[in-house]
């Protein structure tokens, strides 16, 4: 049975939705306030003359809302995608907020070589899930050393060894005396969709992904 409610899109508020609003627009898909401004939560918006609502949110809980069916469809990094899981569509990469998930260290212990089998490492992140399963692979036991930013921070402090952590220009490293010393996955923003939403408002969800297909080829092409 088709679905009458207003369509919604989940996006992630910070630095990637300065990139995705251009492919918006370019897709047909307006927002009725300046997202990088407002204070609202939920903006009304339209997709070629039909009304849509947007939800700006943070962008590791773009998943969340999309799982649950509170949004149809969202934008989210693909780390949050990795490290949660959620039981979502990802049909098409975006191709924007392109960075790197790294394994980091201060400069001198990873000169030293990658942690040894059977040694025991505290290492510093957001994603503990991806790091714990990493580690494992590698035979070392690690402490997870839990934070919610600036992991940077984490080995001048004496609190990690190593940590795992996006990387884009390395200039955030370069600053805090780290360097990279593994990369475990190519990270960029991907349009998710709600399984539900993907059944039941076929129509309209399929021709929104093929418009920002073509928004992203025609950003490639440009
Ligand atoms: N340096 C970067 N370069 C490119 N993309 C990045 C970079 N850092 C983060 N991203 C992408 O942008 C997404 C959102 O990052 P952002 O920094 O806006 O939020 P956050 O710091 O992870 O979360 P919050 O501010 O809500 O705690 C990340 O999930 C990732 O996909
Ligand atoms: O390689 P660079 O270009 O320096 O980018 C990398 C930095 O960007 C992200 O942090 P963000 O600025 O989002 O701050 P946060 O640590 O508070 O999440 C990431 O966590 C790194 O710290």
């Amino acid at each position: 049975m088709a679905d009458t409610r207003v369509l919604t899109i989940a996006l992630s508020k910070g630095r990637i939705l300065e990139q995705t609003l251009p492919l918006l627009a370019t897709a047909g898909l307006t927002l009725a306030e300046d997202a990088e401004k407002t204070r609202k939560l939920m903006v009304d918006g339209d997709y070629l003359g039909t009304p849509v609502r947007f939800l700006i949110i943070r962008a590791a809980d773009v998943c969340t809302y999309v799982e649950q069916g509170a949004a149809d469809m969202g934008i989210a990094g693909r780390d949050s995608l990795l490290e949660y899981r959620p039981r979502v569509y990802e049909p098409l990469d975006l191709e924007i907020g392109r960075c790197r998930m790294c394994v980091c260290g201060p400069k001198a212990l990873v000169d030293a070589g990658v942690p040894e089998r059977g040694s025991r490492i505290r290492v510093a992140t957001k994603y503990d899930s991806l790091t714990s399963q990493y580690f494992l692979t590698q035979g070392v036991q690690a402490e997870i050393i839990h934070l919610y930013g600036s992991m940077e921070l984490a080995p001048l402090v004496g609190m990690a060894e190593r940590i795992v952590d996006l990387v884009e220009t390395g200039s955030t490293l370069k600053a805090n005396g780290l360097v990279e010393e593994t990369t475990l996955f190519d990270i960029s923003s991907r349009l998710i969709v709600n399984p539900a939403s993907f059944a039941t408002r076929r129509k309209q969800v399929g021709e929104i992904i093929n418009g920002l297909r073509e928004a992203v080829k025609t950003k490639g092409n440009g």
